[in-house]
């Protein structure tokens, strides 16, 4: 399976009852093994978490870190490849090595890869701009 399908299979479990817009995303590891996250929302909007924030507070949560990913696919029915929301860019910076590979996808399997970087130019790094 493609980890653009095991988004897929992420993206069933979100909890979008106010947005209704299904988010799925999936952080595929060197050990083989796939990480999921969701949106869930809340009535409290703001308090929603972002389906690749969930993926990525989930992978360490369950006692992983950065080094063990390869890559991280998201998708959403868009007409062109979602586009993460400015918290996930900045989050998606610090917990993803400069060097795996996000995909951003939608339903018809149209595609973007990026680098944390270039979806955050300039972001903040508190190992390179030390207080
Ligand atoms: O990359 C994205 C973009 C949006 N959303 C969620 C947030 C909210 O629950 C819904 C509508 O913005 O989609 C994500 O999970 N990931
Ligand atoms: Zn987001």
């Amino acid at each position: 399976m493609t980890n653009l399908e095991h988004a897929l299979l992420a993206r069933k479990r979100a909890y979008a009852p106010y947005s209704k817009f299904l988010v799925g995303a999936s952080i595929e590891l060197k050990d083989g093994t796939h990480i999921y996250g969701a949106n869930i929302e809340n009535g409290s909007y703001g308090l929603s978490n972002c389906a690749e924030r969930s993926a990525l507070f989930s992978l360490l949560s369950q006692g992983y870190n950065k080094e063990d990913i390869i890559s991280i696919t998201i998708v959403g029915d868009t007409k062109n490849p979602i586009s993460p929301c400015g918290a996930c860019r900045q989050v998606m910076y610090e917990l993803v090595p400069k060097n795996a590979k996000i995909y951003l996808s939608n339903l018809n399997g149209e595609t973007k890869e990026l680098t944390t970087s270039e979806l955050l130019p300039y972001g903040f790094d508190l190992d390179e701009d030390s207080l």
